[in-house]
């Protein structure tokens, strides 16, 4: 790469013949300025042409922009004496922008709950995720296609789905990440990590078609179905050869599960199914379905492979079709009996055991994401230069990042003391004492979610209502916050279940 000087680059300062210097790099635009989408004069102007852009650049552009190939290669030197200050970050890397990744990750920090393999493993997950997951949660949240084959393979391979269900049995004799960490030793906070480590690109659909269907709906079979069935289903679930995802919520009846209406009737050695699910996460590519019904002897859950008499038809939604969100149909669909997962009338405890981790799950992806908007907006306010000043310079803009970096700090701080319960307690004291807990959690994670989507959208302006551009990441952020406080059991039932929990625990024995 040629060295130059300033000099030598003002002499290129005219219409077929425009260099400019950006971030100490030299860039030959002359050929470029016809397509340049932002407009060709703009990159006429006196300020621009045969000068240092530096500052006009970043204060319109994202950095990435220079790093893809086709604009790469307009570079033909660099400034002599002079050294890049903007560093692109190394796959693995943990940013160095403050409150941009949880604490325990920051230099010279400490935390109680995290080890020296915490931290191998998140250095491993997130290079993972930096070169396998994250080129292919850029095309299929923009795309609408679900993850791709090649990657799915790549996650089974590292056993990541298998993680995502947390610690337990389904671990045994599986390398995890290639190794970095044995099954034993893998405890809810190596979950916590995988699920903020895959949830932090700013593609909300896209965190849903990584295989959530799997998380939501194998748990029923892994824990309640026969023998024979979990040898079966949950090999091929965890290997990436067949897909499946759980079918509750109806048309007729969301949070309120028991209001379901499809039906399973018993003919023989089958159950009959018939009935609508809706909003069914992965639903268009899923191979078995987790299903909720109704049956004359009560609740129950039933596995329902793919047939001629189920059908799936995608939903438009606001977020990517990439997450596969289906309307689904049972016509009379005939089911064996030994697809039964628990027992029938107590249908309702195999789904309601489900929900605190999957509560649990939502708080660790929504909290991520919420991280990454603080990312951007300190980066906006940093680099964007309003009268004359840089954003921060504004106090009612440093009073939107105060409120901000409590939001997500105070939830991180909750999270990891559920986190840590959840490490120390059986399931079944799980579901009596973090139930409320997990309610309540989820509640405050998707209220401060969107407080922070409202916040980071003024911060941003204009750009953060476009889907390209410097502000995409607010755009569907903002967009697609409201999934949180919806999946897995909508924010006000949520906070209202948390309270009626602590009233049932209250002693009897007290008074004001
Ligand atoms: C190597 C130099 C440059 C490249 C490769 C480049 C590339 C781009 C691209 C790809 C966009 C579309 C939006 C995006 O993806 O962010 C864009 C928009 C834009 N560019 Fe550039 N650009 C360059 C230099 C400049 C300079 C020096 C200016 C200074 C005035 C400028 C002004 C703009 C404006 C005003 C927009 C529209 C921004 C918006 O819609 O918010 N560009 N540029």
């Amino acid at each position: 790469m040629k060295s130059l000087t300033f000099d030598e680059v003002s002499k290129h300062n005219k219409e077929g013949d425009v260099w400019i210097v950006i971030d100490s790099k030299v860039y030959n635009i002359s050929k470029f300025a016809n397509m340049h989408p932002g407009g060709t004069g703009i990159l006429y102007a006196e300020s621009i042409a045969g000068k240092d852009a530096t500052q006009a650049f970043f204060g319109l552009h994202r950095h990435e922009v220079l790093l893809r190939p086709q604009y790469a290669r307009l570079q033909i030197g660099t400034i002599a004496g002079e050294e890049p200050v903007v560093q692109p970050l190394v796959a693995g890397d943990v940013s160095r922008v403050p409150y941009a990744e949880p604490s325990w990750l920051a230099k010279g920090f400490f935390s109680p709950f995290y080890k020296e393999g915490h931290k191998r493993f998140q250095r491993a997950m997130r290079k993972f995720a930096t070169e396998v997951v994250y080129p292919d949660a850029i095309k299929c949240e923009e795309n609408g296609k679900r993850i791709s084959q090649e990657v799915v393979e790549k996650l089974c391979e590292m056993n990541i789905p298998a993680m995502r269900l947390g610690p337990g049995k389904h671990l045994e004799g599986r390398t995890l990440l290639g190794g970095v960490i044995t099954p034993e030793e893998f405890d809810h906070f190596h979950e916590l990590i995988v699920n903020f480590e895959l949830a932090r690109f700013g593609t909300r659909g896209y965190v849903d078609a990584l295989l959530a269907g799997e998380v939501i709906g194998l748990p029923p079979v892994l824990n309640f179905g026969s023998p024979e069935l979990r040898a079966k289903v949950v090999p091929e679930v965890l290997d990436g050869k067949k897909f499946i995802c759980l079918a509750i919520s109806e048309a007729f009846a969301g949070s309120d599960v028991a209001g379901l209406q499809t039906t399973a009737v018993r003919e023989g050695d089958e159950w009959v199914i018939t009935g609508t699910k809706k909003w069914i996460t992965n639903g268009v590519f899923a191979d078995y379905f987790t299903v909720g019904c109704r049956s004359k002897d009560g609740y129950v859950v039933i596995l329902v492979p793919r047939s001629d008499d189920v059908s799936t038809k995608a939903i438009k939604t606001a977020y990517s079709p990439t997450a596969g969100t289906a309307y689904v149909t049972f016509e009379k669909a005939r089911v064996p009996v030994a697809n039964t997962l628990g027992e029938v009338g107590k249908g309702l405890q195999v789904i309601l055991s489900n929900f605190n981790h999957e509560r649990w799950m939502i708080v660790c992806t929504s909290l991520s994401a919420q991280r990454m908007v603080v990312e951007e907006c300190l980066k906006w306010v940093n680099q964007r230069i309003v009268f004359g000043k840089p954003l921060s310079a504004q106090a009612v803009v440093r009073a939107k990042l105060a409120s901000m970096i409590a939001r997500i700090e105070a939830g991180q701080s909750w999270l990891e003391t559920v986190t840590h319960q959840m490490n120390n307690m059986s399931y079944d004291e799980q579901a009596d004492k973090l139930t409320g807990q997990i309610g309540l959690l989820k509640q405050f994670i998707t209220r401060t979610g969107r407080e922070t989507a409202e916040d980071a959208t003024q911060i941003f302006g204009g750009r953060s209502i476009t889907a390209s551009g410097m502000g995409k990441l607010i755009e569907n952020y903002h967009r697609t916050s409201p999934y949180d406080a919806i999946l897995g059991g909508q924010e006000d039932v949520l906070g209202d279940l948390g309270v009626r929990q602590a009233i049932k625990k209250m002693p009897k024995n007290v008074k004001l």
